[in-house]
């Protein structure tokens, strides 16, 4: 039937009604959709208070691994920092770890120390990689976040990793990874750093080919070895509770396990990865350890908040600790040209003509793949990977907010990050 004159402007209006309402449809799905996850985020926020005031109140059915001092609203993107003057108590004292028993109870528990420390046989490796893109300019290429002295108490983040874990491993027995363009910085702010432990990689590969690299240079040197990857730029207050966590984190890797250390999360971080707690191990050497059930990196907000609300996840802090022997193992069985190509790398270490070479021929060609994803995840599915849960403080300083909550303000002043008294010459200034 022909259309008239007159019917073709109604025909259009009708149109447009149609089109109308079906955007309208569309945006009451969608708030449909945020409402159900506004609610359920209220609902976990909700559970998270009840469990924080049974712990201020001394409840036994305290929260499921949530570190003591933990701010309540984890609605927030950042709670408060462990790093500042504390109103909490994350911080554990000296020689005492805040521990969350698989009953989900917090307790106190005291760690019988040694004068010395020192793990017969334990190496820590230091990846210090990456220019910190985030805290861009403060960081740059040529000075990386772990060159700097972010919080401003006189060390460089890579000098205080070094300082925390020397009294574990001695000085011949800590060695760092990095690339060329930062190995005068780091030799100059570690003047204890044999130069033979400085693992210089031609470029960045990632965290595996990193790590994996000085695993197979340390199994050359030491077919025993018991090696601890932790990065160069995190901050950790409650040194003694770390210590703790690494020393039975060693104990668990003596076992044959790859062990990581998971921290209680103090809000739904959607930077870092996170580690599903599983059976208990019952290793009488590591009474906390637990086997890991899963990895997941990443998650996004609505996710994260689930995790924290069922109090069976950690944080991943990003620390290994196992036997060099047993990642090189898993490095074959998982990303085998990798291992191939490292394992040619370090049999001419020594060497340094055979090394150059033997850089420049192969490092190019290797698979750039986190350690997480190349044999963490693949690992725990076998249940070869184990976690000891803690309640250190701990932050991995990634960008400007979670540097802001270190440092000091008054209300509705900006933090300043360098001397107050110097105004415009201050070094930085936060307006959060
Ligand atoms: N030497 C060297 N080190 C590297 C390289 N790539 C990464 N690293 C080092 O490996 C560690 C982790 O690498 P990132 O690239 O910073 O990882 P991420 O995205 O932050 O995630 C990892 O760390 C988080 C904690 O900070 C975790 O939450 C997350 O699950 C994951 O393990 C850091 O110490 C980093 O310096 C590299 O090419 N060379």
């Amino acid at each position: 039937m022909a259309t008239t004159v007159s019917e073709a402007p109604k025909m259009g209006i009708e149109m447009m009604l149609e089109r109308i309402m079906g955007a309208m449809e569309k945006q009451n799905q969608e708030l449909t959709e945020l409402r159900r996850e506004c609610s359920d985020l209220r609902t976990s926020n909700r559970s998270m208070e009840i469990m924080l005031q049974n712990i201020s109140q001394g409840r036994s059915n305290s929260p499921p691994g949530l570190s003591a001092g933990m701010s309540p609203s984890i609605g927030r993107e950042r709670a408060r920092s462990p790093f500042l003057p504390r109103r909490s108590t994350a911080q554990a004292g000296p020689s005492q770890v805040l521990i969350t028993s698989p009953s989900h109870e917090v307790t106190t528990h005291s760690f019988p120390f040694p004068d010395d420390r020192e793990i017969p046989g334990f190496y820590v490796v230091i990846p210090a990689g990456g220019a910190g893109t985030r805290l861009w300019p403060l960081s740059r290429e040529n000075h990386p976040k772990f060159l700097l002295d972010v919080n401003l108490c006189g060390n460089s983040l890579l000098q205080s990793t070094w300082e925390r874990l020397l009294p574990l491993a001695g000085p011949s027995r800590m060695t760092v990874v990095a690339g060329p363009a930062h190995s005068e910085g780091i030799l100059g702010q570690l003047p204890n750093l044999d130069s033979s432990n400085l693992f210089t990689e031609p470029g960045p590969k990632d965290s595996m080919a990193a790590i994996g690299l000085a695993a197979a240079i340390l199994l050359r040197r030491d077919p025993e070895a018991v090696i601890g990857s932790f990065a160069a730029d995190h901050m950790i207050s409650g040194e003694d509770a770390f210590l703790g966590a690494v020393t039975e984190a060693v104990e668990v890797a003596k076992e044959g396990y790859l062990v990581t250390i998971g921290i209680a999360p103090s809000h739904p971080a959607t930077g870092f990865g996170y580690i599903r707690l599983g059976d208990k191990l019952g290793l009488k050497s590591a009474p906390h350890s637990r086997l890991v059930s899963s990895f997941k990196e990443k998650p996004d907000a609505h996710t994260a908040a689930k995790y924290l609300a069922t109090g069976q996840y950690r944080w991943n802090a990003g620390m290994f600790v196992t036997k060099a022997s047993l990642l090189m193992e898993l490095m074959k069985e998982n990303c085998p040209d990798l291992y191939e190509g490292l394992m040619n790398i370090s049999a001419v270490w020594d060497d340094e003509v055979a090394r150059k070479s033997a850089l420049e021929e192969v490092w190019p060609t290797l698979e750039k793949i986190p350690i997480d994803n190349a044999v963490a995840e693949p690992a725990a599915a076998q249940g070869k990977v184990a976690v000891i849960p803690s309640t250190f403080g701990w932050d991995d300083v990634g960008d400007f907010s979670s540097l802001a909550e270190m440092l000091p303000a008054e209300s509705n002043k900006p933090r300043v990050l360098g001397d107050q008294r110097l105004g415009k010459r201050c070094l930085w200034s936060f307006h959060l």
